[in-house]
């Protein structure tokens, strides 16, 4: 095997079932992967992180570059041995959290030049070092340096962005160590305009990749218009490689995604959320913190079979909110991140059995009762 593997293994509709193959495992796809920023998804231990059924999770080269440093963590064995999880990892490229996180920033066509939200050190990146860093953190998907073309956007800034993009994809692949079982995948650029992901579609596959995401999406342009640059740009993508969509989504986002063709997602809400106290249930939300909550004994969701939802009432949560308690972001994690799996267990068994709009219906459906 060189590169990952990728079987697809039933359709339904545009909905895939599929499977990725890596040197640490495969992921059922479609799959939804925890986001652990800094070596850890925050208020879980990678065994609990496992538990929830989870097969795949995300590294950042820009937190992990700065903190402990990609030397330190290759001298400690690597980014799985570092942080106790051996299945596989995924990590970004480091465009997108220089672009969200540091200040003082500048691009060129070599690569971008930042200085560190943690303590004003200068740094420079390129795709070279962000291939080299992910190599370095033993990661078994490694993303393309990118540049997330901003939104809103006009068609000229979208084309010249995607451009750049497109170059420095030429530049990391050329960068990249073929292993058996590490892949890189390419980012799809060009804003909502179709012609610019036609021609980004049109360029990454050219160059070839083991997998391609689409990326430009979920900063701020809404469901409607995801949905919609999905509609045309999906369709352009070759159909044996894998689809990430990146820093997606909701269960709504996750649903209509899946339904378009999409394969693999990550996003930090189901642990962000969590930690402020916001539960995903097949209702919709619950704010925990609300006062209605306070004397009620019920789980989160009945039909969740959690740790958090089998041993713990919503009043103890409420309770533990209130009081600061760090076990109250614990359990609300816990409980978010399996849901998330329950979510993408129950599309991926929908898609084999050929009812997923049936299935997917009533999630959605089902997501706008509110929770009572
Ligand atoms: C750990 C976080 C991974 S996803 C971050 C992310 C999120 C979103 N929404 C878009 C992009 C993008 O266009 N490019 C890159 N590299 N990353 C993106």
């Amino acid at each position: 095997m060189t590169g990952i593997g990728f079987d697809l293994l039933a359709t339904d509709g545009r909905a895939r079932r599929g499977r990725v193959t890596t040197a640490h495992g495969t992921i059922e796809t479609p799959a939804f992967m925890p986001v652990g920023t800094a070596a850890t998804v925050k208020a879980m231990t990678t065994d609990a992180v496992a538990s929830t059924g989870a097969e795949i999770l995300l590294g950042n080269t820009y937190h992990l570059m700065l903190r402990p440093t990609a030397e330190r963590v290759a001298q400690l064995g690597g980014l799985h041995r570092f942080m106790n999880w051996d299945k596989p990892i995924l990590t970004d490229s480091g465009g997108f959290q220089v672009m969200s996180l540091s200040d003082l920033r500048t691009m060129s066509e070599e690569g971008v030049t930042f200085k560190s939200h943690l303590d004003g050190s200068r740094h420079h990146l390129t795709p070279e070092r962000s291939i080299q860093i992910q190599h370095m953190l033993d990661s078994n998907v490694t993303m393309c340096l990118d540049e997330c073309t901003p939104f809103p956007a006009t068609e000229a800034q979208a084309e010249s962005s995607m451009r750049l993009s497109m170059r420095w994809a030429r530049r990391s692949k050329d960068a990249f160590v073929e292993r058996p079982g590490y892949g890189l995948f390419g980012i799809v650029q060009g804003g909502i305009y179709p012609e610019q992901r036609a021609e980004s579609v049109a360029a990454l596959t050219d160059i070839g990749f083991d997998g391609y995401a689409i990326g430009g999406l979920a900063v701020g342009e809404g469901q409607e218009t995801m949905f919609r640059v999905l509609d045309f740009t999906e369709p352009l993508m070759v159909k044996d490689r894998p689809r990430y969509l990146m820093g997606v989504g909701r269960p709504s986002d996750l649903i209509g995604a899946v339904r378009r063709g999409v394969d693999m997602f990550d996003c930090v809400m189901p642990t962000r959320s969590g930690r402020t106290g916001q539960a995903f249930v097949r209702r919709g939300t619950i704010n925990i913190r609300n006062a209605r909550h306070a004397h009620d004994e019920r789980p989160l969701d009945a039909d969740c079979g959690c740790p958090t939802c089998r041993s713990y009432g919503r009043g103890y949560l409420h309770h533990l909110f209130k009081a600061d308690e760090m076990l109250g972001p614990m359990l609300l994690t816990w409980h978010n991140l399996h849901y998330y799996q329950d979510l993408m267990r129950t599309m991926r068994q929908a898609i084999a059995d050929g009812n997923f709009e049936e299935v997917a219906g009533t999630m959605e459906a089902r997501l706008t009762e509110g929770d009572v």
